[in-house]
């Protein structure tokens, strides 16, 4: 794992967050993506190295949704970049870590991505993710 890649963030409404995390940072978000597979709508803020994800639920059964029922809006997963995220996978499990993916799925901003689950890692939801190049 070579780095944070970015951190989510599950929000209920992505307009006004997109508004709180501009005063916070100072600048804008560089994009919004959908991404259907996951029932989100996501927004990318660029701070250092480092991205945020703001990530809102586009459905009653997304897991960001389940997330905010259950909890609360906040910190939802800690992404880190992978250079094979093959390579990755087959190491963790091997390590005893429960991987949510048996193959990497399309992510937002160019990335494959993978997630582990929360319950094998001392309740936090870890994700991998590798550059697309497609
Ligand atoms: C676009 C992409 C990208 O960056 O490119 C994204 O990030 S998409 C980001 C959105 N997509 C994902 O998160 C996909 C991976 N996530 C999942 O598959 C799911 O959310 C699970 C992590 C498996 C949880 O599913 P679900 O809530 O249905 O399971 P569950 O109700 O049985 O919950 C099992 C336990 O996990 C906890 N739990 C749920 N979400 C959690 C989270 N984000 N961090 C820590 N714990 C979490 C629940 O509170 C519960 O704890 P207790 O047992 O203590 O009650
Ligand atoms: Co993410």
């Amino acid at each position: 794992m070579r780095k944070i890649e970015h951190l989510g963030i599950a929000v209920k409404d992505l307009k006004k967050s997109n508004e709180l995390f501009s005063r916070l940072f100072g600048k804008e978000a560089y994009k919004e993506e959908r991404v259907e597979d996951e029932g989100v709508l996501t927004s990318f803020f660029q701070v250092g190295d480092v991205k945020i994800e703001l990530l809102e639920a586009t459905a009653p059964d997304s897991p960001i949704a389940k997330f905010i029922d259950k909890r609360a809006e906040g910190v939802h997963h800690v992404a880190f970049a992978v250079d094979d995220i093959y390579a990755e996978m087959d190491r963790l499990k091997k390590a005893g870590f429960e991987i949510l993916n048996d193959v990497p799925k399309k992510g937002a901003d160019h990335k494959l991505v993978v997630f582990l689950h929360p319950r094998s890692t001392n309740g936090v939801l870890v994700e991998l993710c590798q550059d697309d190049v497609k």
